[in-house]
Order: structure tokens, then sequence, then C-alpha cells
């Protein structure tokens, strides 16, 4: 396979319409170019190669038999979009996937009508569709229609507490809709759970579709020839189990298992469904991750998330590495930490390798826990062992702990019991982009009564935060840090706690304090060597706490400067408003102090490196320089000239 495919029958694709003239044959052809396309393109960007490899067929199928844009097809997460992306119009946009003004490597409705709904958290898509098949029958309008609404999801993705609330809610309405389970038994990890194990015996042992093509209601779907192996294997069913699948219980038709790669029996069922389907469906279809590349095929993620990549070898390139991850760090001192103190549990929600505790599992299986992709029940199971005496850890991204709030509000802060939430890639992720911004965490966590929250300037201090957690049980404390290398600080034998609520003096210097929470110390230290160089030096201090913050601290570098600047990688709300709360409290604006916060703007900021998305905020060192001769009233533009 060279970098660049030959693709003639691709080439003949602009959109799906192009398809429609396509015979069986040729689409069958399509499916093959446009699974080379996808593996050189994501050659060249790196991103999620897997999940996409194992929906080709599927894809070509989906767009092969229904009309989109006016059908709508809904990608659950949408990592597994970019053939997708490839047949609706942007092939030529597909080699800037996931860099700064290229395309976004999750669906976009601001991107393309055949985005119909956007993603990247999971388990979504049953919602969504069941909204579009409701707004459809209600009369509701868009641009192009709304046809047959389609969701595809993953068998990680469907572990979720919402697609059971989407499929309850769905069964209840009886609206016709079709959800695609695309079951290729892998998360991002191993999948866990009773609900994996469920999925693999529907099909385990049996041939496709003639043994267990449906239970009662699926069989009239089905094209004719698969129906006498149906009945057949209903009559079987009937035997070994009491009741249909879960799915139909739920009041789905259920048709299935059918080979997701096997495209002359995906049409057929699809075009099947198209033309009978009176209310919910759902078909079972099992794929391969990383189907038709053998270095993902061979890989233990399934090639889920890659870098750019040598077509020919599969290998990857690694960015040169000066420091240990704040991942690593973290795990590293949490297992440090576990070694001496039993009670210490850790709890992932189906990252074990992106939360770092895989590690971990490794070392003590019993005490770390992968829930699947399930946020908000990650944060009440570890309230759970939180008040059962133990000290648990919930490491969950910042993004993501965004769907446990009402269980952080509720189970854990309302009751004061100790969880420890290790939010890892807060602030601005790369890539991922908005979707995926550890933007909000300060925010909603520092406004909860009784939660502690503290943020790592570096590896060292996350290595003290995590021994703080350990030592702290009085209730509930959270510390963040970023996806990435740390700044390669030396690095103690062991964290020691920290005394909460007491920040640190970096450097003294006079007229403007600047109180940095979390990793743009690093940037703040390089304003502060550009200003020196300009006769200011300001006072650096790293707050350590947004919640309690150091009212000492504070209060004294406003009683001897005359301007504070807070600086922090997270949206308004954060640590900067609690220090305007307490300045305004404590009357010192009164007294005339200036004070500047500088934070995230107020939009979300699309995918880039992430040195260029804190360029697009003005969160750079220049940009702190130049805060901090606005803030003592120095005319920049003359200085300058
Ligand atoms: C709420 C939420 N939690 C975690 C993730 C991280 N995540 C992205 S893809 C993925 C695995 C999805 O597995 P599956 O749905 O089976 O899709 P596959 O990659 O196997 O195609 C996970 C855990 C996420 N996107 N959203
Ligand atoms: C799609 C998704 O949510 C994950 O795959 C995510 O892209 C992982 O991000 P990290 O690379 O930061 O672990
Ligand atoms: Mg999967």
């Amino acid at each position: 396979m060279t970098d660049r495919p030959e693709t003639p029958m691709l080439d003949r694709v602009q959109h799906p319409v192009d398809m429609k003239p396509m015979s069986d044959g040729e689409l069958g052809q399509l499916a093959g170019e446009l699974r080379a396309e996808t593996i050189s393109a994501v050659s060249q960007t790196g991103g999620h190669l897997g999940a996409g490899l194992g929906v080709v067929e599927l894809t070509v199928a989906l767009h092969a038999v229904f009309d989109t844009p006016r059908d709508k097809i809904i990608w659950d997460v949408s990592h597994q979009c970019y053939p997708h992306k490839i047949l609706t119009g942007r092939r030529d946009r597909i080699r800037t996937l996931r860099q700064k003004d290229g395309l976004s490597g999750f669906t976009k409705r601001s991107e393309s009508p055949y985005d119909p709904f956007g993603a990247a958290h999971s388990s979504t898509s049953i919602s969504a569709a069941l909204g579009f098949a409701v707004a459809r029958d209600l009369g509701g309008r868009t641009d192009e229609g709304i046809g047959d609404c389609i969701a595809v999801i993953g068998d990680g993705a469907i572990s979720a507490g919402m697609a059971y609330e989407a499929m309850n809610n769905a069964g209840h309405l009886g609206k016709r809709l079709i959800v695609i389970l695309n079951d290729n038994e892998m998360s991002i990890a191993q999948p866990v759970g009773a609900m994996s194990s469920y999925l693999s015996r529907l099909y385990a042992g049996a041939p496709f579709q003639e043994l267990k093509a449906a239970a009662k209601g699926a069989v009239s779907f089905l094209p004719e020839p698969f129906q006498e192996g149906a009945r057949r294997a209903k009559e079987m069913i009937k035997g070994m189990t009491v009741g249909g699948t879960l799915f139909e219980e739920l009041g789905f038709s259920y048709v299935g298992p059918i080979d997701g790669h096997d495209l002359p029996s995906l049409l057929s069922v699809l075009r099947t469904v198209k033309a009978r389907a009176d209310g919910p469906v759902l078909i079972h279809a099992i794929t391969q991750k990383g189907k038709g590349y053998a270095p993902a095929e061979a890989a233990s993620d399934r090639g889920h998330g890659v870098g750019k990549f040598d077509v020919l070898t599969g290998e990857q390139q690694k960015a040169p590495s000066n420091a240990p991850s704040y991942t690593k760090v973290f795990a590293d001192a949490l297992m440090q930490e576990a070694a001496e103190d039993g009670r210490i549990v850790a709890v992932t929600a189906a990252m074990p390798d992106g939360t770092g505790l895989k590690q971990f599992a490794e070392r003590y299986a019993s005490r770390c826990f992968d829930v699947g992709i399930a946020e908000q029940h990650a944060v009440t199971f570890a309230a759970g062992m939180a008040a059962g005496g133990m000290r648990p850890f919930c490491a969950i991204y910042s993004t993501f702990l965004q769907r446990g709030y009402d269980q952080v509000v509720h189970d854990v802060a309302l009751q004061r019991l100790p969880v420890r939430f290790a939010i890892d890639r807060a602030g601005l992720v790369g890539a991922d982009g908005a979707t995926h911004a550890g933007a909000f965490d300060v925010g909603f966590m520092a406004n909860l009564p009784g939660m502690v929250v503290m943020a790592a300037a570096d590896e060292a201090e996350l290595k003290h935060m995590v021994a703080t957690a350990v030592a702290y049980d009085e209730g509930p404390i959270a510390f963040r840090f970023p996806r990435g290398e740390g700044v390669g600080v030396e690095m103690p034998e062991r964290g020691v706690a920290l005394e909460i609520g007491k920040g640190r003096i970096v450097q003294e210097g006079a007229r403007v304090a600047v109180i940095s929470f979390g990793t743009r110390l690093g940037e703040v230290q390089a304003a502060g060597e550009a200003l020196a160089a300009k006769g200011i030096t300001p006072t650096i201090a790293d707050a350590r706490f947004a919640k309690p913050l150091d009212r000492e601290m504070i209060l004294d570098l406003c009683a001897r400067h005359e301007a504070v600047i807070t600086v922090e990688e997270g949206a308004v709300g954060g640590f900067g408003s609690h220090v305007a709360q307490l300045l305004a409290e404590e009357g010192v604006f009164d007294g005339g102090l200036i004070f500047r916060s500088m934070v995230l703007p107020d939009t979300f900021i699309d995918q880039a490196s992430p040195r260029d998305m804190y360029d697009s905020a003005a969160m750079n060192a220049e940009h702190i320089e130049a805060k901090v001769l606005q803030a003592l009233g120095v005319d920049v533009l003359s200085k300058r000239a």
C-alpha cells in the first residue's frame, strides 16, 4: 500500500449521491479504496484510526442505502467518522484532520450538513436520533428535511447509562428509529462489565444471522433468504432463553448478529429495515476494530489513537520527550502511596491507559476499578467506597467529569465524603479540540461547599498533591493537571502533604504580583524574565489552591503591590473569580488596587496544538507580559518602539 493509494472508484464520489448508481460489486471496491484512503490520511495526521477502519463497510452501506443528509446518521463519540467525512464532501481536506483550521476529528454540525449532530463524548447518539425522529413526526424542519434517524453506537458506548435512558424512552415512544450496535468487542481498552459479556453471549459460538438472526419481532425485517434460518433460530433461542434479547424487552426489534464487514449482508439488511421498519430497530453488527490494517489489528488498542505513522511498517512517529507525562507522575505517585496504604483504591471510567491506572490495576488488581464509560456511576461508586472507609481516587478527565457533576454535588460534596478527584487533561488539550477541553472543572468544583481544589504547577507539585489528597480525610478534594509532559523539574522521592489552603511565593518583586494557578506558571515565569529586561520585576506566586484560597497570601500581595493579576488554564468562574470575590468582600478594590484575571475566553476553541490554542486564548508568556504592562499603564507600543 502506498501513501496515496489508487482510488478510481472513490474518485467518483464527491457526495453520497454519487454512490447511488454503483452496483453492489462497485460498492465493495469503494469500501476497499475508502479503507486505504483512511489509512493514508491518518498516517499523515495521526488520530483515531482503528474505530474508523472497523466501520468502513458500514459507512458505505449506510450512505448507499439511506439518503443523507435528509436521513440522519448520528455517530456515537464520532471518533469513527473519518470514512464518513471522506464520502461526504470533505475528502479534499481529510489530511487536515485535527489540525489548526482543519477538519475536526469528530462530527460537527458547523462543518457539514452530513453531520446532523456533533459528538465526542460517548453514548449520546440514541437520544439525539430519537430527538430527530420525534421532531420529524411532529413536523419539525431542518434545511435538508428529516427522514430516517440512525444512531451508530459502539459496544463500549452502549455500556453508559445514557444509552439505556434513551432506549427506555425509544421503546416507549415506538417511533421509527434505527440503532446500529457496532460491536467490535473493544472500548479504548478491553471492554468491561456485564453488558459486554451479555453482548458476547448474544453471538458467541454462533454463525452469523442464520442461527440468531433475530427472535420474534425481527424475522419479518429480514431479507427472504434469511427468514427460514431466522425462524429456526427463533425456535432454538426459545429453548435457550426466557423472553427475547434485552433490546427486545426494551421495545426494539433486534436484527442480528450480522457480519459488519460483509457488505452484501449489510446492504441487504439495511435495505429491508429501510423498507419495513415501523418502530425502533436495533441491528447488531459484529466488526473488528482496526480491520484491514495489520498493525492496527495487532495493536493492543486496535489502533484506537495513533500518531503519524509509516503506512508500510505501521511505525508511529514519537515526539522526543524531556520529562515524564503528568499522567505518569500521578499514577506512579498513587502507586507509591498505595503501597503504604491499603485503603487507597482507584476508579477509572474506561480510561485505564489515559489515566495511567493500567499499571495500578496490574499491581493492585483488587483495588482498581474500570467501571466502563460510566462517569456518573464512577463518582457515586467512589462516594460509596469513601463512606465505607476507603480512600478512593477517582481519576477522570476534566471534560468527562462534567458528566458526573450531579453525583459530585449530591453524592460527594453534600455528604462531605472524602473522594479524591484526580482531574487529568485540565486545560486545553490540542487535537481533540473543544469537546475535550478541560475548561470548566475549577468553576464547577470550587463553587461547591467543602470542596478542596488544587492545581499542580509542575510534576513535583503534582506528587505533593497526591500525597495531600491521601492525607485529607475531612471531605472531598480535587487536583488538576494537564495533558502531556511535565516541565522536567527535579522530583522529590516522595510527595509531602501540603498545608491545605496555602500557596507559595515563587519570586519576590515589586509593583505587580502575578498569581498563577496551575501549569501556566512556566509562562508566567517566562513573562517575568521578559519584563525584567524592561525593568519590571513582578512578584510571582503559585496559588496551589483555588479553594480554600490562601487569603493571607493574596491579601498581603494586594497590600504590597499596585496591581495583581491571576492566571489559570480555565474558564471564567474559576480561581480568578474566587480571588475577585475575596477582594470585593474585603474591600480591597475600594483602595484602588488594579486587578486583572486571565482566563480562557468565552468561546469554544477549535483544535490546534496546545500552544496555538493558548495563543488564540491570549494566555502565553507574551500575553501575560502585555497584561502586566497594560495593568501598570506602560505604553506597550512606545516601549517596543
Ligand atoms: C463520556 C465519555 N467518556 C469517555 C470517553 C473516551 N472514549 C472515547 S472512545 C471510547 C471507547 C468507545 O468504545 P466503543 O463505543 O466500543 O467504540 P470503538 O472505539 O470500539 O469503535 C472511550 C472510552 C468519551 N469519549 N466520552
Ligand atoms: C475519543 C476520545 O474521547 C478519546 O479517544 C480521546 O481522544 C483520548 O484522548 P487522550 O489522547 O488525551 O487520551
Ligand atoms: Mg467498541
